[in-house]
């Protein structure tokens, strides 16, 4: 009994196991690939129960450098572009491609910034990065495995905008009742002006005027379709929001591992001129890359912020950040 419990293997540890899945190239017991919907294609999903901090899932695919993913690219349709997976890893931009269908899970796992079971990690095995999805809290039997792709304005997220227009609801309502509100200075609502044409719920013309210490920089602008819909000028630095969960759910900057390590941290160089930015909603070629961060990682156009007099594009979440730390009130670039 003895020599057999002494032979018996312990359970390793989240991250050794890992290792060890990446490392034989292969998926674990215990997750499923299922056709969801022509709009979402397929996902994957637990038959089991995972705890906590748990592997899931390698995101398996052909390591490549910046140069050769820039090179792929150019020649993939956009179908297979989105199975590029960028990240930056020891100070380098690097890639993991998986857009050959090599029958593995990760590959399938679908986005979800709001409320993703799985955060995505490096994990370092035999001197390489491999992409590891772990879990954020435990899952059950039956769940789609998700994780938050990023601080990309991803299509599909447009459907957040019925909950974001339930937080411009609850926070009008909090107005209204003023013992809800802490604060506050109000911010001049001729500083904002927010048109949501494309929107067929009632977000029209929406004036925000809570504050507190959360910013967030009107993101009920996220889902527009195309530039002109919806126009954010702000000539103060920022919309204050008083509601944190309202703040969660509308700003999509996550405590997502890989976007801290896929940002650039380094400021646009080279622009020297100084510009008051005029920033409007626009879709953006992705050819285009975020004056702060260099992103985005995704093939796809993407919907971001361009300043209607020097031409420059921001993801929303790092013109926030960069006029943060240029100073509260400054919108210079
Ligand atoms: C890496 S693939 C994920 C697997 C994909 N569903 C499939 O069937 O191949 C990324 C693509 O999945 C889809 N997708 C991912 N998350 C989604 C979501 N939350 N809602 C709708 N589509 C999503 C999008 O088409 C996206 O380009």
């Amino acid at each position: 009994m003895m020599a057999e419990g002494k032979r018996r293997r312990r359970r390793l540890k989240p991250v050794e196991e890992a290792i060890q899945f990446s490392l034989q190239q292969k998926d674990k017991n215990g997750l499923e690939g299922r056709f969801i919907s022509d709009f979402k294609g397929r996902g994957v999903f637990s038959c089991t129960d995972f705890d906590k901090g748990d592997f899931l899932l390698e995101y398996r695919g052909d390591l490549i450098s910046k140069e050769e993913c820039e090179r792929r690219q150019r020649i993939y349709h956009n179908a297979l572009k989105v199975f590029m997976f960028k990240f930056r890893y020891n100070g380098k931009l690097l890639c993991v491609d998986a857009a050959r269908d090599d029958g593995s899970l990760g590959r399938l796992v679908n986005d979800d910034h709001i409320n993703p079971n799985s955060r995505m990690k490096t994990i370092r095995v035999d001197g390489k990065p491999h992409l590891c999805l772990f879990a954020r809290r435990s899952i059950c039997p039956g769940e789609e495995i998700t994780y938050d792709y990023g601080d990309s304005e991803w299509p599909w997220r447009c459907t957040m905008i019925t909950e974001k227009n339930q937080c411009l609801k609850n926070l009008k309502n909090s107005e209204q009742d003023s013992a809800a509100i802490k604060t506050l200075s109000v911010i001049d609502p001729s500083t904002l002006e927010v048109n949501t044409l494309s929107q067929s719920e009632d977000t029209e013309g929406e004036k925000l005027t809570v504050v507190s210490d959360q910013s967030v920089l009107m993101d009920s602008t996220i889902c527009t379709a195309s530039e002109g819909q919806e126009k954010v000028t702000l000539k103060k630095d920022r919309l204050l929001l008083d509601d944190q969960d309202c703040v969660e759910k509308m700003s999509p900057v996550k405590e997502h591992v890989l976007n801290e390590e896929q940002s650039f941290c380094a400021p646009a160089e080279g622009v020297k001129e100084v510009c008051i930015h005029v920033v409007v909603t626009s879709a953006i070629s992705s050819m285009d890359k975020c004056a702060e961060c260099v992103g985005p990682v995704a093939a796809l156009k993407w919907i971001g912020l361009r300043c209607k007099l020097c031409s420059s594009f921001w993801h929303k979440s790092c013109y926030l950040k960069l006029h943060e730390w240029n100073g509260k009130n400054s919108h210079r670039g």
